[in-house]
């Protein structure tokens, strides 16, 4: 029924009614323009959570409020805080947060509603992908500030906002805003800038009991209130899911590869939308690349759709709300980007194409319909197989849940199936199967172990000789897909690779290879190779590396039988290489120049595909000759850099106490990523200096001068976005600023809390779009400025004091050119090599700031050398893991 037919307050559930109605002026007293403005926007009486959290809120206390999604929890500090403002004081007095852009708006704007009859009401939304001038002008004036941390830290930092006279901090969708680490950064900033006393309030349909802690770092003492309790229904109904809203999963057949698997959703898709009737639908995807294509399927079917995500201009993306929440748009397409927050009250059907990531992530995606007690249905399609699993897995650990499975053959409109027509889903999650009994036949078994086992008489290999170590600490479940040996599953293995990718970035910016403000977690696996896992190449590098990981995760290992040729010798150089490693290194310490010494690439890495072959030949006669000389064509041109096999750790400094440092040390090892915690941080400087004299020029310009290198687009197409919309949106004088921030962040953040935040983004599961975007607009707002964090590595001690300093100056863009093209800053000393840098920048037509770099004392300047030999190794340990990764399903 769509939802005009029932949206009396009577047809309501009971998440929004309170058993005796309580009408808004029972609990604001003395406010007749709010009270107007309330009923003008046709709130009457208060809802449960509102009826609970006004009387704390407004009587000044620090208050958490929960309470399920669409209750109303907007108006529990809309009202305080307007009932607090001094309309006749032009100074800044609230500011709210909330973490995507568009919940910012939206909660603007129902400051502007309920504020109407205020003529001095001076509220204004300052987000990210809008011009920062513009937002200048606005703070001028502006009594409440709401926006994404991001922009709101970037206007404080510049002095724009001023925080002395605020009085309140309010927090929206606080889970996301402390549990992010990339917001937590900022919403500590903010904090921090704030008047001690102040008036705390945070607010969540989703707040994790486990994360309480959090809170105390921004409030001292605090309220709880949670509208389902403080309700008489509560005893009924202590379940985070709205009343109103029906769960359905809809399967399809698990089969062998993603390509089959989404036509077979979209179909289901159909089937749904045919057999339902809705006012307005939200479809979720978990994909930014696969939102377009659902939407253009659909309006191949006739259906009117929209789509929204992420890497959209602003203002497209706010419009596109507006459509959904004006009712123009009758089905909208979207990632997580509008998971949380966005309110139209006519959305009575979500339908998620994918499995969420976390169960927060599903209240709030099934939370946009059922708003405020209206009825909606809610279906979630997967595969029979992974991804009800995980599914399962997800719901279980909220309570009260209650999904029901969809019959394969939809005979009648669904709404007419009667409940108990239709079977629960069986909420017992399923023993995983163990690996064991599965190998034989099968063609995904475990190739590592294979070549273990089938060539015992070849030199052992770092993951064999460490299997006992492994085994014993991951028994009694061996599994097979195992990147890292026996016992450790495949997406374990996986989150250990990431975690080994970060932990070499993070020694990397320990020694001062790289900037840390530029070394992002979504530069390292930019570099994979997308052929295998990707329909669409060119939408590769917009993925972030926990939706590579967990692409790589579900990837599906019938892959392998159309790759497996090319497989089994990809699997074979990189056996070769391990074996050479162990064979003729075990005792060399990892050096420095293991990165920049680029001598021998064709060479060796011809070599290495020669024993490929030979190897190959040995074990496989099936390989034809013709496809192997096309391979080893393929290899030589994508891969300028073989590998160095200096690049082995030292095993007598392996802790063989600590079993996860051998583990890391066996990757290191087997991937040929040098273990820099053997390196010596002094060395850097005359190493490098080194590696210049030899005359490396030419390497080191080369990421700059082979425009059409692989290397080369991809950073390009990762930065170009970003650069996009940071000059269409005119935020160089934010991204100048935000330099100042990161000072500020570097001064205040201690490198642990970095590493923390790294690290959160190695082992969420999925880092949704909207997370992406969020974290990707953070990072404009942090690094964009190339030029900024030039002066930064030039002026340490004005890096000190900068955050205090008002600053205008525009520079020349040769250094945002750099840094668009995701090239980072590293410390030298070499002027010559300086030099070179800037003619090299002049060839492309960038203005030069020669002067300004020779004249400086500190003699540090951008070296790409070294980058241009870490990407290149990164690169092909990249590919070395991804072809392990293959190998091992
Ligand atoms: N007292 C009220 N009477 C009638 N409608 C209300 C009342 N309070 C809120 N609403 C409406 O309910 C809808 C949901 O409110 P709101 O967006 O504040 O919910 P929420 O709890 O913040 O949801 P979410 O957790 O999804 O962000 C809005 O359309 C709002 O206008």
């Amino acid at each position: 029924m769509p939802v005009s037919e029932y949206s009396k307050d009577s047809d309501r559930t009971t998440d929004v009614q309170t058993h005796d109605q309580t009408p808004f002026d029972a609990i604001i007293t003395g406010h007749p323009l709010i009270l107007k403005g309330l009923s003008d926007c046709g709130f009457t009486n208060a809802s449960p959570i509102q009826v609970a959290a006004l009387p704390t809120i407004i009587a000044g206390h620090d208050t958490i409020v929960e309470a399920k999604n669409g209750t109303g929890k907007t108006l529990t500090f809309v009202i305080p805080t307007l009932m607090r403002l001094k309309l006749e004081q032009v100074h800044l007095q609230t500011i709210i947060l909330a973490p995507t852009r568009e919940i910012a708006v939206q909660i603007q704007q129902c400051f502007k509603k309920v504020g109407q009859h205020l003529p001095e009401l001076k509220c204004e939304y300052f987000i990210g992908g809008t011009p920062v001038d513009v937002d200048k002008e606005k703070a001028k004036c502006c009594q409440i500030a709401v926006g994404s941390p991001g922009r709101i830290k970037h206007l404080i930092n510049e002095h724009v906002l001023k925080c002395s006279e605020v009085k309140s901090f309010i927090l929206d969708e606080v889970d996301r805003l402390v549990t992010d680490k990339s917001f937590t950064k900022d919403v500590r900033l903010i904090d921090a800038k704030l008047p001690k006393l102040k008036q705390t309030i945070v607010v969540s349909a989703s707040i994790d009991k486990n994360d309480m802690s959090v809170f105390d770092e921004f409030m001292t003492e605090y309220i709880v209130v949670k509208g389902a309790e403080e309700d008489m229904n509560a005893l009924q109904d202590p379940s985070k899911f709205l009343l109103g809203i029906k769960q359905y999963v809809a399967c399809v057949k698990a089969v062998s590869t993603n390509i089959i698997l989404l036509p077979a959703k979209n179909v289901r898709l159909l089937n749904i939308l045919q057999n339902l009737q809705y006012t307005q639908c939200i479809i979720f995807t978990n994909y930014m690349t696969r939102v377009e294509a659902v939407c253009n399927m659909l309006r191949d079917h006739n259906y009117k759709a929209d789509y929204i995500r992420g890497d959209q201009d602003q203002s497209i993306r706010l419009e596109l709300v507006d459509r959904l929440t004006s009712f123009k748009s009758k089905i909208l397409v979207a990632t997580d980007l509008i998971a949380r927050g966005i309110d139209s009250s006519n959305v009575d059907l979500v339908i998620n194409m994918d499995c969420p990531n976390d169960w927060a992530t599903y209240l709030h995606r099934i939370g946009r319909a059922g708003r405020f007690g209206n009825k909606g249905n809610a279906f979630t399609i997967l595969d029979d197989d992974k991804e009800l699993k995980t599914f399962k897995n997800i719901i279980n650990s909220i309570e009260s849940i209650k999904v029901k499975m969809l019959p394969i053959a939809i005979t009648k409109p669904i709404l007419e199936y009667a409940d108990n027509e239709l079977e629960d889903l069986n909420l017992t999650t399923e023993p995983e199967i163990s690996p064991i009994q599965e190998t034989g036949n099968n063609v995904i078994e475990d190739n590592l172990a294979k070549y273990s086992e089938s060539d015992s008489n070849s030199s052992p290999n770092v993951i064999e000789s460490n299997i006992n170590s492994i085994s014993e600490e991951c028994q009694p479940c061996p599994e097979r897909k195992s990147v890292y040996g026996y016992g450790v599953s495949e997406k374990e293995s996986l989150q250990k690779l990431c975690k080994v990718v970060k932990e070499t970035e993070k020694k990397l910016i320990e020694d001062n290879m790289v900037d840390k403000r530029l070394l992002t977690e979504d530069r390292s696996f930019v570099l994979f190779d997308p052929e295998p896992f990707l329909e669409d190449t060119d939408q590769y590098p917009e993925y972030s590396p926990d939706e590579l990981l967990e692409i790589i995760t579900k990837y599906d290992s019938d892959f392998e039988k159309y790759e497996a040729d090319k497989n089994r010798m990809l699997k074979n150089t990189v056996l070769q290489t391990v074996s050479e490693n162990e064979h003729s290194n075990t005792n060399q310490v990892c050096e420095e120049n293991d990165f920049t010494n680029l001598s021998n690439i064709t060479d060796k890495k011809i070599n290495d595909i020669h024993t490929d072959q030979q190897l190959q030949s040995q074990h496989d006669a099936q390989i034809n000759c013709e496809d192997k000389k096309q391979f080893v064509n393929e290899v030589c041109s994508e891969s300028n850099f073989s590998s160095n096999s200096n690049n082995s750790v030292d095993d007598t400094k392996i802790d063989t106490n600590n079993s996860q440092r051998l583990r890391f040390t066996d990757i290191y090892s087997l991937f040929e990523i040098p273990d820099f915690s053997l390196l010596k941080p002094a060395q850097h400087d005359s190493e490098v200096a080194h590696s210049t004299d030899v005359g490396e020029s030419d390497v080191s310009t080369s990421i700059i001068c082979e425009k059409g290198s692989d290397d080369e687009e991809l950073l390009e197409e990762e930065s170009c976005g970003e650069e996009e919309e940071y000059s269409e949106e005119g935020d160089e004088e934010e991204d100048n600023c935000d330099e100042e921030e990161s000072c500020e962040e570097e001064e205040s953040c201690d490198e642990e809390e970095y590493c923390d935040a790294e690290e959160s983004c190695v082992t969420e599961e999925s880092c949704d779009e909207e997370e992406y975007h969020v974290k990707q607009e953070n990072r404009y707002e942090e690094h964009s400025d190339g030029k900024k964090e030039y002066e930064e590595e030039i002026n340490l001690e004005a890096e000190n004091k900068i955050f205090d300093e008002d600053i205008t100056n525009k520079n020349g863009s040769y250094d945002d050119h750099l840094d668009n093209r995701g090239i980072y800053f590293v410390k030298h000393n070499n002027k010559s090599k300086q030099k070179s840098l800037c003619n090299n920048i002049q060839e492309y037509n960038i203005p030069k700031r020669e002067e300004e770099i020779i004249e400086n004392n500190d003699q540090q300047i951008v070296d790409y050398e070294i980058l241009n030999d870490w990407y290149s190794q990164w690169k092909q340990q990249m590919s070395r893991i991804q072809t392990f990764v293959r190998m091992s399903k």
